[in-house]
């Protein structure tokens, strides 16, 4: 039978969801993927990519829609990159996700008898984000904010255009509106050519305090009216600080881009956990305020600490863990990369009178060896990387010297999997993980696992 090809239709029953929540089904023994397809669909889909173990293919009409799916809230939901499982309950997408923390364990960590706990979900799945990036693009005489279209470059949601984005706090939804208007009346000092001079905005706002900051990101230092735009922004009410943002690369996971107050104090302040928290620019902070919180609350169960013992907070931030830790620690010790990040947890421990705390600068992959090399190995290592997962060098510096709690928290199930994998094959048991539902209505998931080498 000669080879399918690109462009051909195929019909064929959904059965489940991939990591990245795309319909998954068979052709002729072949794996499909089919983005916006639900298990339990029976579809029409144009193959848009032959590979060797599986098709790729673009959902054309849903034949037989499968149980369970429903009617997405967004309207531009199909299109936009921000959500990926909308057209599914929460109750389902909650199933979809602990499954696949599960099946992710066993096919990539090869661990299989883990407990995992069900997710914890949201009582209210929607409007959660505290942070937004929007893109900027010059169209049609105006400058438009919007969000970037799944897998590509090309905007999937225009803010004024489209619905409001219903996973973002309702007052920056409405503060994208404002922006978008000021954008366009200093749009002349805006422009480089017919290009935008602003590659996007920011949005970022402490859910405890109200505090708002604006980041606006342009490939350029200095425009005309510079300073005027961030008065009028300011003169909105509803924003405590706007920063300058030199344009890094979008896939820069620690932001470097250089960065100059244009009004305000440049950072926002926020409460979790009885803490206060300082925010720069740059500095990484979670996006789901409500869930973080239970995140932390998992953290610090599964540190166990009785007040003795010695602790390293690896990946750190702003350092959020580490202080919710010191309250029940000896010490702790934060590592973190971005010098940003280490500046505010400085300011943090500060701000909260918590002096059991410090931090270094630097990648863990380099600090974390020097330190058990030292022989000043702690009693509890936290381990929150990015989503790339840990260094080798970092797993295996774990596995020379044992240490008898490790917590992994995660926002990538995949390499949690390879890292538990490795930690289980050199002298660590998996005793539980607990995935968190912190980003409702997309395909993400955060997992917080408890390893011991006792
Ligand atoms: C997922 S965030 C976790 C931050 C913090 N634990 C929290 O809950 O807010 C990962 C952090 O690791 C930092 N990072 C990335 N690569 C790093 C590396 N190689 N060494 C140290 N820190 C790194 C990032 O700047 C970011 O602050």
């Amino acid at each position: 039978m000669p080879e399918i090809q690109p462009g051909e239709q195929i019909i064929l029953e959904v059965e489940d969801l991939s990591h990245r929540g795309e319909g998954v089904g068979r052709w002729q023994g072949r794996v499909v993927f089919v983005p916006l397809a639900v298990p339990g669909d029976r579809v029409r889909a144009t193959v848009v990519e032959v590979k060797k173990k599986y098709l790729q293919a673009r959902l054309e009409e849903v034949l037989v829609p499968g149980p369970a799916r429903c009617r997405p809230r967004c309207p531009s939901f199909a299109r936009c990159g921000g959500c990926h499982v909308q057209h599914l309950p929460y109750d389902c997408q909650l199933q979809y996700k602990t499954k696949l923390v599960r099946d992710s364990l066993e096919r990539i960590g090869k661990l299989t008898g883990v407990k995992v706990l069900p997710i914890l979900g949201m009582d209210n799945p929607w409007h959660y984000r505290n942070k937004v990036r929007f893109h900027v693009v010059h169209r049609e005489g105006r400058l438009v904010l919007g969000l970037y279209a799944s897998g590509s470059h090309a905007l999937g949601h225009w803010i004024a255009r489209d619905a409001l984005c219903h996973i973002l706090d309702g007052e920056l939804n409405n503060l994208a509106l404002i922006i978008e208007n000021l954008l366009n009346k200093y749009r002349e000092g805006l422009l480089d050519g017919s290009k935008s001079l602003l590659s996007h905005v920011t949005l970022r706002k402490a859910l405890m305090t109200g505090e708002t900051m604006v980041v606006l990101a342009a490939f350029k230092d200095h425009w005309p009216r510079q300073e005027e735009l961030a008065g009028e922004l300011a003169g909105t009410g509803r924003v405590t600080t706007v920063v300058q943002q030199r344009a890094v690369l979008p896939d820069r996971e620690v932001d470097t881009g250089r960065t100059r107050t244009l009004y305000g104090r440049g950072h926002i302040t926020d409460y979790l956990g009885g803490l206060v928290f300082r925010l720069s620019a740059t500095s990484f902070y979670q996006v789901n305020p409500v869930q973080t919180r239970v995140l932390y609350e998992k953290v610090t169960e599964y540190a166990g600490l009785t007040g003795m013992e010695r602790v390293v907070d690896a990946y750190c931030g702003v350092g959020t863990i580490a202080l919710f830790l010191a309250r029940q620690a000896r010490e702790v010790l934060g590592v973190e990369l971005s010098p940003r990040a280490v500046a505010d947890a400085q300011q943090n421990a500060r701000l909260n009178n918590l002096n059991n705390v410090s931090f270094l600068r630097g990648a863990v992959e380099r600090l974390l060896p020097r330190l058990f090399d030292r022989g000043s190995g702690p009693d509890v290592v936290v381990l929150d990387p990015p989503r790339r997962g840990c260094h080798r060098s970092v797993l295996e510096t774990l596995a020379r010297y044992p240490v008898p709690r490790v917590v992994y928290v995660s926002c990538d199930p995949g390499t949690l999997a390879r890292d538990l994998g490795f930690l289980a094959g050199h002298g660590y048991r998996v005793v539980e993980v607990q995935p968190v539902d912190m980003f409702p209505q997309t395909h993400h998931v955060e997992c917080c696992c408890l390893l011991t080498s006792t």
